[in-house]
């Protein structure tokens, strides 16, 4: 079944959500339709495979991936799809996200994910680049990646400015 959702997040657990949500905050200010779901390579292995698999056919054009811990999603999903893979590193209490990101960070050489900063930053920066992705495409898209552009100059001239 094809959607009409161009991104698709997933996390590991519900309790990524307050780090993901900065992703989805950038996709719905970028007006991308996406797809959200809670999905763990460790704990709902078959349900990861299946959504991995059939993203393609489903008309997703790319994937973030945001995980904690022993974060193995983002490489697994990356295994099973050829679509582009965002990898969020999620902080993690025990060792500060340190775990998670070099979980995701080290991929062998054939199976990329695209690693972005751990936490929040991270978060948005993984909705940023899926929009910079898919505006290679649609130019519409580019100019509100402009006008993003241009929101953080302004903030920062003001800053200065105080
Ligand atoms: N890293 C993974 C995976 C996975 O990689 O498949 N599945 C869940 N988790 C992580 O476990 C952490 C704790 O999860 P709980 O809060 O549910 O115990 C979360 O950050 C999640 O991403």
């Amino acid at each position: 079944m094809v959607s009409n959702a161009a991104v698709g997040v997933v996390m590991g657990s519900s309790s990524d959500w307050e780090t993901m949500k900065n992703t989805c905050t950038i996709l719905d200010a970028m007006e991308i339709p996406y797809e959200k779901k809670v999905v763990s390579a460790h704990r709902t292995p078959d349900l990861m495979f299946r959504y991995a698999e059939t993203a393609r056919e489903r008309g997703l054009k790319v994937i973030i991936a945001g995980a904690g811990g022993a974060a193995h999603l983002p490489g697994m999903i990356a295994a099973k799809t050829t679509l582009p893979v965002i990898g969020v590193p999620v902080q993690s209490h025990a060792l500060n996200g340190m775990d998670s990101l070099l979980s995701i960070v080290q991929m062998p050489a054939g199976i990329p994910v695209a690693t972005v900063a751990i936490g929040n930053s991270g978060a948005t920066n993984a909705g940023l680049l899926a929009a910079q992705f898919l505006s290679a495409f649609d130019a519409a898209l580019a100019d509100k990646l402009d006008a993003y552009r241009a929101s953080l100059e302004k903030k920062v001239k003001e800053s200065d400015l105080k």
